[in-house]
C-alpha cells in the first residue's frame, strides 16, 4: 500500500491538502480544504471540453450548484445543471436513465465532463453514467457529505442498486479529481454527519489503531463539526482509502477490507427498502455485528466489540439491527458480492488494525444476529 500526502504549500496556510491516489495512468488528486468551491485553482487543469454537466440533486442544487456553475464557466463554453430526485431510493436504473437523457438530449459529445456534486448517491450514479456514456467520458467528484468525502468519492466504485441487492449493477471507473470542500459540511443534517462518521470509524479497526484512538478522543469535536477535527478525519480517511485502492483497484483481495460492516449493513438497507436506514447507519450497526462475529470466531476479545459499540453510540449511530429475522438476513447476505458459491464471506478483525475475509457457520451468524438485533 502506498499513501502519499503532499505537504501544504509554505505560501498559504489555507492551501488545500492533496492526497494522491496512485493508479498509474488513472492516478488523481484528492483536494481537501475550506472554500475550495470558490477557488480558481480547484478547477484548473481539468480535461477540456465544450460541455460540462453538473449532476446533483434537488437538495444540493439550491445550496451549491450556482457556485460550481460560476466556477466552471471560465473553463467550459457550456455548463449545464441536472438535478436528480434526492435519496437512496432513487439510486436506480430509472434515475440513471435521466442522466443519459440529458446527455443525449443536449447532444453532448464524448469529451463532455461530468461533475458529481452531492453525496454518495449522486457520486455513484454520476460515475456509473460517466463510465457508460459513449463507453466512457471523464468525471470529477465534488462530494458534499462527510461520507462521500471520506469514502465514496475515492476509489472508483460506481453503481446503482437492484431491489435484490446493493450496488449490484456498476463498474470500476476512476474520477479525474476529487474536490472536498469542508465548508459544505456546515449545511449537512446531523443524522448525515453521523452516517459519515461510521465510514470514518471503519478505517480504525481495519487499518490504523492510532486513528481509532484519535477518533475516540475527538468524537465530540467531530459531532460539533470542529473544522480542524473534520479536516484531519477526511485527510486520514482518504490517505487510508487511497493506499488500499492503490494496491488493489478492482478488489481482487485486500480492498475487501473496506467492506467491514457492509455484509450486515447492506442486508439491513436492502431488507428495509432503500432509504429507511442510511448507508452509514447500516455500516455502523453492521460493524458492531462483524465485531461480535470476530469475537465469536475467537479472533478478538469481547472488549473490542464493546469498544466499537460505545464509539458508534457516541457518534449517534444505531447499534441494534432491525428484526428482519435471521433467515431473511442470511438470504440477503448470500447476494453480497463477496459471497462465493453461495457461501457468505465476512470481513472480520483478526487484530486491531488488521482485517481479513472469513466464512462462518450459519448457526454462529444467527447467534450474532440474536445478540445484536
Ligand atoms: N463508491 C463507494 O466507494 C461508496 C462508499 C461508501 C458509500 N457509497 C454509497 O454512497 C451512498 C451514501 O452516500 P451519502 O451518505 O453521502 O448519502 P446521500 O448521497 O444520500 O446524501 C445524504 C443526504 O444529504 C444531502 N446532502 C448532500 N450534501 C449536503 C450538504 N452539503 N448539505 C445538506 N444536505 C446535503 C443529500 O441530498 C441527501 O439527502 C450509498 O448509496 C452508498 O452505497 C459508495
Ligand atoms: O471502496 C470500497 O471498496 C468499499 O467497499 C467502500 C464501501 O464503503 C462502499 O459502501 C462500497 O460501495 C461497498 O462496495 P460493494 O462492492 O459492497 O458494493
Ligand atoms: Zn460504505
Amino acid at each position: 500500500m502506498n499513501a502519499k500526502t503532499a505537504p501544504a504549500s509554505p505560501t498559504a496556510a489555507a492551501d488545500p491538502v492533496t492526497v494522491r491516489v496512485d493508479l498509474g495512468d488513472r492516478s488523481y488528486d484528492i483536494l481537501i480544504g475550506s472554500g475550495l468551491l470558490d477557488r480558481a485553482e480547484t478547477w484548473a487543469g481539468l480535461p477540456r471540453a465544450s460541455t460540462a454537466l453538473i449532476v446533483t440533486n434537488t437538495t444540493v442544487a439550491p445550496l451549491y450548484a450556482e457556485r460550481v456553475q460560476a466556477a466552471l464557466q471560465p473553463h467550459y463554453p457550456r455548463v449545464r445543471v441536472l438535478a436528480l430526485p434526492d435519496g437512496e431510493a432513487h439510486k436506480d436504473a430509472a434515475t440513471l436513465e435521466r442522466i443519459y437523457d440529458e446527455l443525449l438530449g443536449q447532444a453532448c459529445d464524448r469529451k463532455t465532463v461530468l461533475f458529481a456534486l452531492g453525496g454518495g448517491v449522486v457520486g455513484d450514479m454520476t460515475g456509473f453514467a460517466a463510465a457508460c456514456y459513449m463507453r466512457g467520458v471523464p468525471f470529477v467528484q465534488v462530494p458534499t457529505t462527510l461520507l462521500a468525502q471520506v469514502d465514496s468519492s475515492v476509489g472508483g466504485k460506481t453503481a446503482i442498486n437492484h431491489p435484490m441487492g446493493k450496488n449490484m449493477i456498476g463498474a470500476f471507473y476512476q474520477p479525474q479529481r476529487v474536490i472536498c470542500d469542508l465548508d459544505t459540511l456546515d449545511t449537512l443534517p446531523i443524522r448525515e454527519l453521523s452516517a459519515g462518521l461510521a465510514e470514518v470509524i471503519k478505517y480504525g479497526p481495519i487499518a490504523d489503531p492510532e486513528f481509532l484512538s484519535w477518533i475516540e478522543a475527538h468524537i465530540d469535536a467531530l459531532m460539533a463539526r470542529d473544522k480542524v477535527a473534520l479536516a484531519h478525519a477526511v485527510r486520514r480517511s482518504c490517505e487510508i482509502k487511497a493506499a488500499v485502492v492503490g494496491s488493489d483497484e478492482r478488489e481482487g483481495g485486500v480492498r475487501a477490507i473496506l467492506n467491514f460492516g457492509h455484509t450486515f449493513g447492506h442486508a439491513i438497507e436492502a431488507g428495509l427498502g432503500y432509504g429507511e436506514w442510511l448507508h452509514g447507519e447500516g455500516v455502523g450497526c453492521g460493524m458492531v455485528m462483524a465485531a461480535e462475529l470476530s469475537v465469536r470466531l475467537g479472533l478478538m476479545p469481547a472488549a473490542f466489540r464493546e469498544r466499537l459499540e460505545a464509539l458508534c453510540v457516541r457518534a449517534g449511530l444505531p447499534v441494534r439491527g432491525p428484526a428482519l429475522g435471521a433467515a431473511r438476513y442470511l438470504e440477503l447476505m448470500r447476494v453480497d458480492k463477496k459471497a462465493e458459491g453461495g457461501e457468505i464471506r465476512f470481513v472480520v478483525i483478526d487484530r486491531l488494525g488488521s482485517a481479513r475475509m472469513q466464512g462462518a457457520p450459519d448457526t454462529m451468524v444467527t447467534g450474532v444476529l440474536d445478540a445484536c438485533c
